[in-house]
């Protein structure tokens, strides 16, 4: 079952859907006293960046498993793992629990306490917020968690992958406060050199460094009287740090080189990484992450909520066509709910406005290609045993393989089955290990 069907049964429900959260504990293993709140639609649990609870156990996958809130209680899904979830003395591809359970991934048990309340999860009841658009509980539970903050002056911190639709967001969370009349100022932390950042931030005085003949307003000046948007804000140095808490605590910033000054400004942050980790380790100050973080919001990958990606291919397809009967050929549209996106949403647009212009008679011209990977394998991979390594980087090749070997074929697995050589049941095999979807073929 996919991970789209574990928040199905959240659809139905109207604004808003009484559920149990949890708790999650790691009593063995690795990370054993580790704890994460489990509250919204899609948790995931793996070793990868991205992970809502992100383990050190390597004999763990990368997203080993997806933990979903549902009426009837947790819905834990094994995402394809190499080495499976146990619940109790199963091994587990699906399971909802109605009551506390222990779970092992790898070298690693999870104890999961349901809380003895119930928790209303909150669902917009519309499918739109500002320019964003999503059907799936996930996002629908993003939109009602951002209109409820928009109007209020509480900095918001949105996490998720890159393309996830984070600056939609924070523009449509501009728009719907009350400085919506006032400036919108963006500035990318990761982007500015070191050197550069905080005088980009602060501004500067005439003379504060070599170069600056001129005194410059920095970005929380131009959003005075409106909204400051702080991107990949975890790559903000751990020296600026302080200066920016500083600025958000007293409303005052200090140029380089001069007196400080009172600014209004409302901040909204972002970031690809999961800044809670970065706290963790170290390269994150916790009162920063705080006071930025009064409301943290998690905008999941979209192949954690594919429920959106047809609605959302209908309507870039659309406004690109401008045409409001614009339909997807059945084959395209079930090849795009079966790929796994890894640029997001803003690939997925990429590839309608391809298909507006070529038609879907040749699909494996309108992805994305696969960005180039250096021949070396990741320095991650060094600290990891020889065979997990090893192991890491055959399922990348698989995954890669697989997926351009559909795309070529339109999605149809005999085919790719007929390309590849591999034979049928393993090829079934691969495909759900590494959860690369059902084909069109499957489902029809
Ligand atoms: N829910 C959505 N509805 C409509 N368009 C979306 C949605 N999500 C993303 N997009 C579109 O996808 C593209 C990427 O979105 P956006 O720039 O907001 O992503 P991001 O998460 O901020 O990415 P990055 O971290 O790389 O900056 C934009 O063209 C945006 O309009």
């Amino acid at each position: 079952m996919s991970a789209s069907s574990e928040t199905a049964a959240l659809r139905s429900t109207g604004s808003s859907v009484r559920v149990r959260a949890a708790w999650l504990e790691v009593v063995a293993g690795p990370d054993a006293g580790r704890r994460a709140r489990v509250d919204r639609p899609v948790f995931v649990v793996g070793k990868g960046e991205g992970c809502d609870l992100r383990l050190r156990d390597t004999t763990v996958s990368r997203e080993h498993l997806r933990l979903g809130l549902s009426p009837v209680g947790i819905v834990v899904t094994d995402g394809g793992s190499k080495n499976g979830t146990l619940c109790g003395a199963l091994r587990i591809a699906q399971v909802t629990l109605t009551a506390d359970a222990t779970l092992v991934l790898g070298a690693t048990t999870l104890a999961v306490r349901l809380d003895t309340g119930e928790t209303e999860l909150e669902l917009s009841d519309k499918d739109r917020f500002g320019e964003a658009f999503g059907v799936s509980p996930a996002m629908r539970n993003v939109f009602a968690l951002l209109e409820r903050a928009a109007p209020s002056e509480a900095p918001v911190l949105l996490e998720g992958e890159s393309g996830v639709g984070k600056e939609v967001l924070v523009r449509a969370v501009h728009a719907h406060s009350r400085r919506s009349d006032g400036p919108f100022i963006a500035i990318d932390c990761g982007a500015i050199p070191a050197s550069l950042i905080e005088s980009e931030l602060f501004g500067h005085e005439r003379g504060a460094f070599t170069g600056a003949e001129r005194p410059r307003e920095g970005v929380f000046q131009q959003a005075h009287g409106g909204t400051l948007f702080l991107d990949e804000i975890g790559e903000l140095s751990l020296d600026l740090q302080p200066k920016l808490l500083r600025a958000l605590e007293t409303g005052e910033v200090r140029p380089v080189g001069g007196r400080a000054r009172a600014v209004d400004v409302r901040v909204v942050a972002a970031t690809n990484r999961r800044l809670g980790e970065a706290v963790h380790r170290g390269e994150f100050r916790i009162d920063l992450f705080y006071r930025l973080a009064v409301l943290r919001v998690v905008v999941p990958p979209l192949r954690d909520r594919r429920e959106d990606i047809v609605p959302l291919a209908l309507s870039f397809l659309r406004r690109t066509t401008r045409d409001d009967g614009a339909e997807l050929p059945p084959d395209f549209a079930a090849l795009l709910s079966s790929y796994a996106w890894p640029g997001n949403v803003r690939e997925l647009r990429n590839v309608i406005d391809r298909y507006a212009l070529f038609g879907a008679a040749n699909p494996q011209r309108l992805f994305d290609p696969e960005p180039a990977r250096a021949s070396t394998p990741d320095a991650e991979l060094f600290d990891v045993p020889f065979h997990e390594a090893k192991q890491t980087l055959v399922d990348r090749f698989e995954r890669a393989y697989l997926t351009h070997a559909l795309k070529t074929t339109g999605g149809v697995v005999t085919k790719a089955v007929e390309r590849t050589g591999i034979a049928r049941p393993t090829m079934y095999r691969m495909l759900n290990r590494l959860g690369l979807g059902k084909s069109s073929e499957e489902e029809g």
